[in-house]
This record gives C-alpha cells, sequence and structure tokens, in this order.
C-alpha cells in the first residue's frame, strides 16, 4: 500500500459530516464559500506559483512578490471582489508583502485615529492604493515602551507646520513593513513638543517618496534592514530603517481624532482617552489571534497527514509496520494542537465580535469596557502566538527528519510566524499588560464589580473556599467542572499576587518583584477565557452528523491536556488533588483514541489546498514519497553531476599525494 491508499482509508474511518465541518471550522456558510473560491483562484493561477520561492534570490524574491502584489490588485479591481474576499486572496497568496501593512495598519490607523476631515482627504487614496502607507512607530532604542521615542514632532507657529526629526540614531525608525522600499506615505509616531513643552507620543502622516518617480523626499533617509531569520519566509517583506532630517509637514497631518493642536499651537484633548491612539495595535492583535488559528492548522494539518502515512516498528510478520499515528506519544504531542487549532479559531471569532461591541460603544462614547478588551487582545494575542510558534516546531519534530526539509512547508512555516511573539506587542509585555488589568480589577472590587471575562473574579469567596468534587475520570466530561477548576485556579494565581504586591510600600516595587507570578497568573486567565470560549461555541447551534460530538471530544481534550501541562498550577492552588489531576490525565488519554479515527477528517476540515500548504508532506492525496523524491531531484544542485566549485576546490584535495605521517 502506498500513501495514497492509507489516506483513502483513513477518511473512510470518520464519524462526521467533513463537509458540515468545514463549516463550523470557517464560522458560516457564507464564510466558508468565501475562502474556498479565493484558495481555489489562488492555487489555480500560476502567477502564485511558490515552489521556486525557496531557490531565489533576496532580490528575485522581492521583485516577484511586487509582481504578485501587482498581480493581486489587478484581480481585486477586476473581478470586483469585496473587502473579505480581497482579505482571503491576500491569504492565500501567503507572500508577507507591503499590501500587508497598508490594510492591516496604514488604512486602520487612518480610520481609528484620524479626524472626519483627515478621514475624507486620506483614507480614499489609501483604499485605491494611489499612496502606499506604512505604520512607523518601533524606532532602533524603543519597540515595547512607545512613550520612550525619540523622534520629534516640534509646531512651527510661523509655518504652521511640524518638523519631523530623528535627534539621534537610536530614533531611527526601525522595522517597519513595506517602509524600505515600497512606502509612500508612513504614519509616524514621534513625541509632540510646543514650545518647549512635551505632549506624549502622537501620529503624524508623512510623505517618504515622490508619487511621480518613487524617489525619497529631501530630508529623508531610508532603506531595508537587512535580511531575517528563514530564507523565503519574511524575506518578501521590505522592512526598513527611516531617518528624519528636519522634514516638514502641514500642522493638519497630525493625526487628530484622539487629541488636536490649534493654529494657535494650543494643545486640545479631546474627551477620548488617550488609549486610543493605540487602537490599531488593538485592531491589528484581534487579526494576529486569527492568524494564530490558520497557522497552526496548517502545521497541523502536515503532520496529521504525514503521520497516518509514515510507518515505523511494529511489523513481526512481514506485515505492515505501525502507522506513526498510532503510537500513543506520537497521539499525545499531535491532537493537543489539532484540539487547539480549533480552540483559537473559536476564541477569534468570540474576540472578534468583541471588538465590534467596544466600536460600537466607542461610537456612543462609552469607553468602559476599552481596559478589558484591551487586556483581551493582548493576552490573547500572546498566549495563541506562543502556543502556534511552538506548536508549528512540534509539528517539524512529529515529521521526525523529513520536517526538516523546507519542502515539507514547516520550517519556512516556522520562520515566518515566530515573529508573531514579537512584533504587535512582545509576549511577555502583553501578559504584563493583563496582569495589570487584573491586579487593578481585584483592587477595585470594593466598589466596581468586575464584568465580562473577569465577571468570574466576583465570585471570588466561594471559588476561594471551594474543592474540586471529581471523583472518576468520567467527572471530568462536564463542562461546569471544567470552567470551576480554571476559575479556580486563576482567580487563587491573581488573588495571591494581589495579596502579595499590597505588602509592599511601593506598588509599582510590588508589581515589578512579582512579575514572573503575575505572568503565570495573566495566562491562567487567558486560558481560562480559551476553554470557555469554546465552551460556549458548543452550547450553539452546530449542524452536521457527529460536528458536535467530534468539537466536544476535541473542547475536553484542550482543557484536560492544559490541565495535565499545568497541573502544578491547580495542585498548588489547592483546588485538586493529585487523585483527581491524575483522573484528568487518564481521560485525556482516552479523549485521544476518541480523535484517532476522526484525526485525518478532522485536518481535512480546514479546506487547506495542497497550494497554500506547499508541503509534500501533508499532501491531500497522500503520495509522499515519490513527490519528496521528485522535489529532492528538483533542487538546483542537482542540476549538473558536477557542481559548480568541485574542480575547483574539492579535486586539488582528492589529487593530493600527502602521506600519513606528514598530516
Ligand atoms: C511559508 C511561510 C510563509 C507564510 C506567509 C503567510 C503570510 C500571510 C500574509 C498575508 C495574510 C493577510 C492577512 C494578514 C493578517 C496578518 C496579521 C497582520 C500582520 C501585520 C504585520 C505585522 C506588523 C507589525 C507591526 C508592529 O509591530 S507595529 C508596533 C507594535 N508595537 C507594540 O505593540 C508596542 C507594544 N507596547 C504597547 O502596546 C504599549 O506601549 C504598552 C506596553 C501597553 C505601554 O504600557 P504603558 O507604559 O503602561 O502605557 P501607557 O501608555 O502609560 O498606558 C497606561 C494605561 O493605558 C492602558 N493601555 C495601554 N495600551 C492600551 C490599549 N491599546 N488600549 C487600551 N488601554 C491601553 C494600560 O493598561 C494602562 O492602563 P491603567 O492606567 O488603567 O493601568
Ligand atoms: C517581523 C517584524 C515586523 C515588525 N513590523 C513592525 C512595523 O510594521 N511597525 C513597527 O512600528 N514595528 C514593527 N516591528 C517591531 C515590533 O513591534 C517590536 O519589535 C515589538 O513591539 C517588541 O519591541 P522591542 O523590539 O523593543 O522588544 P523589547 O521590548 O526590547 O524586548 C526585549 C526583551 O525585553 C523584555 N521586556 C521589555 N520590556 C519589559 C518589561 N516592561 N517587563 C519585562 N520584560 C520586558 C521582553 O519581554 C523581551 O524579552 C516589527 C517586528 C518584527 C520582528
Amino acid at each position: 500500500m502506498e500513501g495514497v491508499d492509507y489516506l483513502r482509508d483513513e477518511r473512510k474511518k470518520s464519524e462526521f459530516d467533513v463537509e458540515a465541518m468545514k463549516v463550523a471550522w470557517a464560522g458560516s456558510r457564507e464564510a466558508f464559500q468565501v475562502s474556498d473560491r479565493m484558495a481555489k483562484l489562488v492555487a489555480n493561477d500560476p502567477v502564485f506559483e511558490k515552489f521556486s520561492k525557496p531557490t531565489l534570490g533576496r532580490k528575485e524574491m522581492f521583485k516577484n512578490t511586487l509582481r504578485k502584489a501587482a498581480y493581486a490588485w489587478k484581480l481585486i479591481n477586476d473581478l470586483h471582489l469585496t473587502e473579505e474576499e480581497a482579505k482571503w486572496l491576500r491569504h492565500y497568496i501567503d507572500e508577507p508583502n507591503y499590501t500587508d501593512l497598508q490594510w492591516e495598519m496604514f488604512v486602520p490607523a487612518l480610520e481609528g485615529q484620524g479626524s472626519e476631515e483627515q478621514k475624507r482627504k486620506w483614507l480614499p487614496l489609501a483604499q485605491t492604493m494611489q499612496i502606499i502607507g506604512t505604520y512607523a512607530q518601533t524606532e532602533l532604542a524603543h519597540g515595547s515602551n512607545v512613550q520612550g521615542l525619540e523622534t520629534t514632532a516640534t509646531f512651527d507657529h510661523e509655518t504652521d507646520q511640524f518638523v519631523i526629526h530623528s535627534p539621534t540614531l537610536t530614533s531611527s525608525k526601525w522595522w517597519p513593513g513595506g517602509m524600505a522600499k515600497v512606502a509612500t506615505h508612513a504614519i509616524v509616531y514621534a513625541r509632540l513638543i510646543i514650545d518647549g513643552h512635551f505632549y506624549g507620543v502622537h501620529g503624524f502622516i508623512v510623505q517618504l517618496r515622490s508619487l511621480e518617480d518613487h524617489s525619497t523626499l529631501p530630508g529623508i533617509t531610508v532603506g531595508d534592514i537587512g535580511m531575517k531569520f528563514g530564507h523565503g519566509a519574511y524575506n518578501t517583506m521590505d522592512n526598513g530603517v527611516l531617518r528624519f532630517d528636519r522634514v516638514r509637514i502641514p500642522r493638519n497631518q497630525m493625526l487628530m481624532r484622539v487629541s488636536q493642536v490649534t493654529k494657535e499651537g494650543k494643545y486640545v484633548q479631546s474627551d477620548v482617552p488617550r488609549q486610543l491612539a493605540y487602537g490599531t495595535m488593538v485592531s491589528v492583535r484581534q487579526t494576529i489571534v486569527s492568524d494564530a488559528s490558520k497557522a497552526l492548522s496548517r502545521a497541523v494539518c502536515i503532520a496529521t497527514r504525514y503521520s497516518a502515512i509514515r510507518r515505523q516498528f511494529g511489523s513481526h510478520d512481514g506485515g505492515p509496520e505501525t502507522q506513526v499515528i498510532d503510537y500513543k506519544t506520537q497521539q499525545s504531542r499531535l491532537f493537543p494542537l489539532l484540539a487547539s487549532a480549533f480552540a483559537f479559531r473559536f476564541v477569534s471569532e468570540w474576540l472578534k465580535s468583541l471588538q465590534t461591541d467596544v466600536k460600537q460603544r466607542l461610537e456612543a462614547k462609552d469607553f468602559s469596557t476599552l481596559p478589558e478588551a484591551h487586556a483581551c487582545t493582548a493576552g490573547l494575542k500572546s498566549l495563541t502566538t506562543a502556543a502556534t510558534a511552538d506548536g508549528i516546531e512540534e509539528c517539524r519534530k512529529l515529521c521526525g527528519g523529513h520536517g526538516y526539509l523546507i519542502s515539507s512547508g514547516l520550517p519556512e512555516l516556522y520562520a515566518y510566524y515566530v515573529p508573531a511573539c514579537t512584533y504587535e506587542g512582545e509576549n511577555v509585555v502583553m501578559m504584563l499588560q493583563v496582569a495589570r488589568f487584573l491586579v487593578k480589577t481585584v483592587s477595585e472590587m470594593s466598589y466596581k464589580q468586575p464584568v465580562g471575562t473577569a465577571d468570574y473574579l466576583g465570585r471570588m469567596a466561594p471559588l476561594m473556599h471551594n474543592n474540586c468534587d471529581v471523583q472518576t475520570a468520567e467527572d471530568w466530561l462536564n463542562p461546569s467542572a471544567i470552567v470551576k477548576a480554571f476559575e479556580t485556579r486563576a482567580v487563587r494565581m491573581i488573588v495571591d499576587c494581589s495579596q502579595r504586591i499590597a505588602k509592599f510600600e511601593n506598588q509599582e516595587e510590588g508589581f515589578a518583584e512579582l512579575s514572573t507570578d503575575l505572568v503565570e497568573a495573566s495566562l491562567a486567565h487567558c486560558q481560562l477565557i480559551v476553554v470557555s470560549t469554546f465552551i460556549q461555541r458548543l452550547k450553539q447551534e452546530i449542524p452536521g452528523k457527529g460536528v458536535k460530538q467530534s468539537l466536544e471530544v476535541l473542547c475536553y481534550v484542550y482543557a484536560l491536556y492544559l490541565l495535565h501541562k499545568h497541573q502544578g498550577d491547580f495542585l498548588a492552588t489547592g483546588y485538586l488533588t493529585s487523585k483527581q489531576a491524575s483522573l484528568a490525565n487518564d481521560q485525556l488519554k482516552t479523549l485521544y483514541s476518541k480523535v484517532r479515527p476522526n484525526a485525518i477528517a478532522l485536518v481535512d476540515s480546514f479546506n487547506h489546498t495542497d497550494h497554500y500548504l506547499s508541503s509534500v508532506l501533508g499532501r491531500y492525496d497522500g503520495n509522499v514519497y515519490p513527490k519528496l523524491y521528485e522535489a529532492a531531484r528538483k533542487d538546483p544542485l542537482n542540476d549538473s553531476d558536477i557542481a559548480d566549485g568541485i574542480n575547483q576546490y574539492v579535486q586539488p584535495i582528492l589529487k593530493q599525494k600527502l602521506h600519513l605521517a606528514k598530516l
């Protein structure tokens, strides 16, 4: 039997309706249809071929990406694609490029931070790509500490302009995507100075390049910051360095929704919180959570299909060897990642609805849910990107040696993905933001009832004293037992930190001293959100034979896997006995055997095309070995029998007549 037959057999084992599961994964039938249409459009168009990418040099690779982006823009216009379709199209093209910054950051920054007048002027230009923008916040010396940025924007009364300047080497903007070679404009974050007074960091629209011939404008120095981790992965993007030598822009190019500077040089803070200036980061963090489930599902799909095809050991009578997916150790590493992909998918949907709600409230000048939305987005960004980056690497290992080949699709996926742990808020820094929110919520509880994702803190008294009543492994198959365990662990960790901070004379000092524990408490809080959201999702109607049941199994796998992984927390907080923790682990192993027959069908439900996966190991048809061999044959080193350099550097060594004694 070949891999093709193995996957065919696996698909027959499925206990649920795969087509219905595809809809559940996508969120709705319409969402499925849009993404499916765009996936096929990209996969069937030779312009979007990407197998040659690993062999291209940086310049060729960059040019090739520009070509694809231009063609994609033509398709978007010619086919009158909707915003949603265009987003999926870019997603399936699968090469980071300047349009990510244009659509994910530049346009949202104008929308979220521009005044009505500014939006009227700049948005049509950006939305029709007459200008191309980037988000220039991070500098050589400061990324996380936004208030520490050094670039200055000094108001000049006489000319009614701001003077944008890079006073030091360390104030050079460093990292913004698309900035080195493509962007014509940037939202530049700089310290506002009026009459020698500092008014904090604000965003300014600055033109970098001529719209006539694309040359850099006077006073601007811009370039690429150099190759990044992994060859093909993120090197299609021109992350840039940018310096200003007293560049002048009109006063009306400061983003003026949150605060304004008048013609007279008066600084006016409007009635919206100044944190709204960070709104672009919040919206992109939500997109990043959604991206996490896509990246993880991609890696899991490759590793699962390959694990069903790969056989090692176990043949005693000349019969077939054991499929590696049947090893319990393989299952215990793979299936929690499969469950995590679904968990992240559902939590990202929930986060999107939370953001929509916050947006509507902001329009009505209700800012009450902003701190919670910030904490949720920051925390879930951190949790999902960290787990996804680790998960992709685990999938590479699950594929043994072949996982290390570029043709497996995993090394480049990892290299592309791993900076998500750093950009848009370094993960530890983000968890500390969650901790601030939690500690503050606890300290305000005597006069303010916690709401939303923090509402369980309001039930602190029972949660501090309850004990787990699980007695058998089956008792763990109960959503309320699971939620109670996660709530109790989180509440006890947060309260413990809060009480210890309160003992410090200086609270900031206490916070710093306890920051490692605080990060763990924040993680416990965020895991509770993911687990509860999964459980809530299962309370909704989910059509299709066996779909809900399969998702229930995955939900328990996700929760009990976390419980097992973090059992130290659950035991240390005194909620569980070691016997109950061990029962949870027994149940987890039983659940793995329920996932096993459905594993291939579950990864098929992601509806990933072979083009998108770009993996010989993850091919839908399972024809792995012949295609691995074929891919290897195509390597440029195999173009000729005698490679360049052999005659020059190897032959002379072979032809030396040295005697051992002389060596
Ligand atoms: C084969 C492989 C290839 C595969 C390729 C596949 C490619 C696919 C390609 C395309 C697909 C298309 C779809 C794309 C989707 C992809 C996603 C998009 C990716 C975009 C690309 C990435 C580009 C990256 C950009 C960046 O990184 S931009 C820079 C981001 N920078 C940061 O995030 C900085 C982090 N720092 C901060 O956020 C803050 O400064 C801080 C740490 C929060 C500051 O803290 P603090 O000093 O306390 O701040 P204060 O200003 O004093 O605030 C105090 C107060 O405010 C609260 N606060 C803080 N922030 C917020 C906020 N945002 N909202 C509300 N409130 C906030 C804070 O909690 C305090 O509150 P209290 O006073 O109450 O305590
Ligand atoms: C691929 C990529 C693309 C990017 N694109 C853009 C872009 O388009 N536009 C843009 O403006 N920026 C961009 N960035 C920059 C990115 O946003 C920053 O790198 C990120 O915000 C982290 O900041 P930093 O580099 O200053 O890290 P640092 O803050 O210097 O982090 C270094 C270490 O210090 C720790 N640390 C920092 N502060 C604290 C603290 N208070 N407490 C405890 N530990 C702390 C961190 O946990 C980390 O371990 C990009 C970065 C990458 C890698």
